[in-house]
């Protein structure tokens, strides 16, 4: 098998105070262009680990590759760089800059990614041609962010992620606020536009009812130890 994209090895992580929570994740593997759809209860882990994978946070032992970089070897400020360059990440909110055009929403990884800059191209038109296939018509590119319906936000939001083309996207419970069409819709696009970019893509849920859609679902139970004593 060619090398993962995200290859996770004895990682453990605790956050602080007396009665503070632990996670230890012996082995997550996830393969260039797969889909894996990581599901958990409430209060499980799912969002400590993410930071572990993004590198916003480091794990106290153990192992996190992405592309084949270890992120426990980088300094605080290449792991910054790194995550622009790697890893397009979809948050629950959007985290877009309200007054910030859309234009600008989607070329802003871009800004701490000299070679994803590169790899975009034209990035305007590239970012243009990546709203009209996200169906975001085109008068919404010059719009501020903060005028947009949760759906036009949504899109923005993968388009973000995607431009550039890095080889792993990580969204955390994007779908959670959208009904059952919406959610359909938008797991279509986001599908359509990993494969295009042969993209690997981890998805955070409680909805064990995505599962269908993805190459592979695994249960935080089945790949975590966690919990208030679990270090
Ligand atoms: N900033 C923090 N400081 C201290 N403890 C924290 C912090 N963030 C999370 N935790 C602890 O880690 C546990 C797991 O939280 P986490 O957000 O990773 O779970 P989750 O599975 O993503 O939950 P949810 O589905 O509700 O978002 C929480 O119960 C909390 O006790």
């Amino acid at each position: 098998m060619a090398e993962p994209v995200l290859q996770v090895a004895g990682a453990t992580f605790r956050w602080p105070g007396r009665a503070g929570f632990s996670l230890s994740v012996p082995e997550l593997a996830i393969g260039a262009g797969e889909s894996l759809l990581l599901l958990g209860e409430s209060g499980s882990g799912k969002s400590t680990l993410l930071s572990l994978i993004c590198g916003t946070m480091l794990p106290h032992g153990g192992s996190v590759r992405v592309a084949g970089t270890d992120l426990t070897t980088l300094s605080g400020a290449k792991r910054d760089r790194f995550r622009a360059e790697t890893i397009g990440v979809i948050f629950q909110q959007f985290n877009l800059l309200p007054f910030g055009s859309v234009a600008d929403n989607i070329l802003l990884p871009l800004q701490f990614a000299p070679e994803r800059r590169k790899r975009a191209g034209e990035v305007r038109a590239v970012a243009a041609q990546l709203c009209d296939s996200l169906g975001l018509p085109e008068a919404v590119f010059t719009a501020r962010a903060n005028t947009l319906s949760v759906g036009q936000q949504q899109r923005v939001a993968v388009a973000r992620a995607l431009i550039g083309k890095p080889p792993l996207i990580v969204a955390d419970e994007p779908t959670s606020s959208l009904d059952a069409n919406s959610q359909a819709a938008f797991l279509d696009l986001l599908f359509a536009q990993c494969a295009a970019n042969k993209a690997a893509l981890l998805m955070v849920s409680h909805d064990p009812r995505l599962g269908e859609r993805f190459d592979r679902v695994v249960r935080m139970e089945e790949i975590a130890r966690f919990g208030r004593d679990a270090a």
